[in-house]
């Protein structure tokens, strides 16, 4: 069975197709028309048209050429590096660019939409490419756009580009902007940024800012798919780091945001083997590959790295300054801080240039609809109440203020350790009445409860099992990250407003819904 992987083009795939050899050789399977592509504008069940192939040598340059129909494109010999470009206007990947190794010792085959620009470096000096087509080739019909366009920004390898013999008509061929005039405006130099977890709060909202033609997300089994992403098993790739290496070679961003992770803290006590994959070894993984390729790491943690033990709102021995700063010493009480902790110290230990981000009590507009505040406005909308410590305290952090401050960290080069939250530290049972009244809602439902040591804490729904430990006075100091960010975080009611008045990109769920 061949195996397949969606590319970050919509439409667009990687087979891996399988090789029968024997003492005499191997026999292998190209292209099939029973390939199931899910999708409707790809092979299945269409005619192809024509075949060709082509022998380039070592250095050679060919690309971007878009056919009208679809083109599956193999390898006999030889080895290169394969690119695809969205020049689809309407499409949800469009402009995002997909780059495979196709060798004959990894025969792979890339399934080419029709509308996407296909282009490739030779690598080796018989490098032979076979073409299965929907259509017959019609030169009239081909829009070419320049390889090495500045908007498009591809990032061919440097060296290799610089002296890449490209043909006469490749080099002269459309620019983005007279190809596709609605990109006029756009500016050169742009680069692709990979959200794992787009689905959730912080990485959704990563995705909102980035716009879509500057991000790449990825989404994994149990979460709904925002258009345009690729599936990414961080749970997997934790045991077997070939996934993450494999997505990063897709995608060749300038920069990793690891937003996924197991945020259920009471769930990680049940399972610190999960904890562990989905909170240190996976996005370790992501690391290590996110290093092969260059690109920059941001990793987000949380003030759960602390005991929450400090004596008052300023204690300099716990490193407690109206909030934890950044060298304050570590010391997690439960298996999500210390799974925190270890994911921290290995991506560091991997790539000292990374960035870790510790936030807490992340709420604001998103696809799932599962943060506290909109739990908060259901209960309330239903008059069901809810019981909130009143005895935790943190520092409620909205999501897109978070989103936006991250981005700007890594636009200043900033390296090393920062905490991103909102400025005001109030414990959960003065956000939930602070939220509430921004809502206009009646808050006096909402009990403040004090935290009961390993007592699993479900907001109102039975569960007896075992909870974690909580850390009582944490949230996070803002005075480092201040000093270099413009961006300033927003109050929770001035949050809750612009939440209100301003429209999830990606359509999050309602509040109250
Ligand atoms: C592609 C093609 C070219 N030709 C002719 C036109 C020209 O005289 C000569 C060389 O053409 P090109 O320089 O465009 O060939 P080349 O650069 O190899 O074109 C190929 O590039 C890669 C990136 C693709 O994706 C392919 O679909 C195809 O467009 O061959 C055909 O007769 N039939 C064909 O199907």
């Amino acid at each position: 069975m061949a195996q397949r992987w969606p590319l970050p083009i919509q439409g667009a795939y990687y087979i891996l197709l399988p090789r029968y050899g024997d003492e005499r050789g191997y026999m292998q399977e190209s292209f099939r028309t029973d390939t199931k592509l899910d999708l409707g504008d790809t092979v299945e069940g269409q005619p192809s048209h024509q075949i060709a192939w082509s022998k380039s040598c070592k250095g050679v340059l060919r690309g971007f050429h878009t056919s009208p129909y679809y083109k599956a494109v193999s390898i006999l010999s030889g080895s290169i590096l394969d690119v695809l470009v969205d020049l689809r206007p309407h499409s949800p990947t469009y402009l995002k660019y997909a780059f495979m190794n196709l060798s004959e010792e990894e025969p792979g085959e890339v399934i080419v939409p029709p509308g996407v620009g296909h282009g490739f470096l030779s690598r080796s000096d018989d490098t032979r490419m076979l073409y299965v087509q929907g259509g017959v080739y019609k030169p009239e019909q081909e829009v070419n756009v320049r390889w090495n366009d500045a908007v498009l920004n591809v990032p061919w390898p440097k060296e290799e580009a610089d002296a890449a013999l490209v043909s006469a008509k490749d080099s002269t061929s459309a620019l983005l902007s007279e190809a596709r005039p609605d990109t006029a405006t756009l500016k050169p130099g742009r680069r692709i940024s990979l959200v794992i977890g787009a689905s959730g709060q912080v990485g959704g909202a990563l995705c909102e800012l980035l716009t879509d033609a500057r991000c790449v997300g990825t989404y994994c089994a149990n979460a709904a798919p925002r258009p345009g992403c690729v599936p990414f098993d961080m749970d997997a790739a934790a045991d077997n780091p070939k996934l993450a290496e494999q997505l990063l070679s897709f995608v060749r961003p300038a920069v990793v945001y690891i937003c996924a992770g197991f945020t259920w803290v009471d769930g990680c006590e049940r399972d610190v083997e999960k904890a562990q994959r989905l909170n240190h070894r996976g996005p370790l993984a992501v690391a290590q590959a996110a290093k092969v390729y260059g690109a920059k790491v941001v990793f987000y943690s949380t003030d759960y790295v602390f005991d929450g033990r400090a004596a008052s709102m300023t204690d300099d021995a716990a490193g407690y300054a109206n909030g934890y700063v950044e060298t304050a010493p570590l010391n997690p009480l439960n298996v999500y801080g210390k799974s925190k902790v270890d994911g921290e110290t290995a991506i560091l230990q991997c790539d000292p240039s990374a960035l870790i981000l510790r936030t807490t009590v992340v709420y604001g507009p998103e696809m799932q609809g599962k943060n506290f505040v909109y739990q908060l406005a259901r209960r309330l909308a239903d008059a069901s109440g809810m019981s909130v410590p009143n005895d935790q305290v943190g520092s409620p952090t909205y999501n897109r203020d978070l989103a936006a401050i991250s981005a700007e960290l890594v636009e200043k080069g900033a390296t090393g350790i920062y905490n991103v939250v909102g400025e005001e530290i109030m414990d959960r049972y003065a956000f939930a009445v602070e939220v509430a009244s921004a809502l206009g809602l009646d808050s006096s439902t909402v009990k403040g409860t004090e935290t009961v040591a390993g007592a699993a804490q479900t907001f109102g729904k039975a569960d007896a099992q075992v909870g974690a430990e909580r850390p009582l006075r944490c949230g996070l100091s803002m005075e480092k990250t201040l000093a270099v960010v413009s961006h300033r975080p927003r109050s929770v009611r001035d949050a809750i407003a612009h939440w209100k008045a301003t429209p999830f990109a990606a359509g999050a769920k309602e509040l109250g819904s």
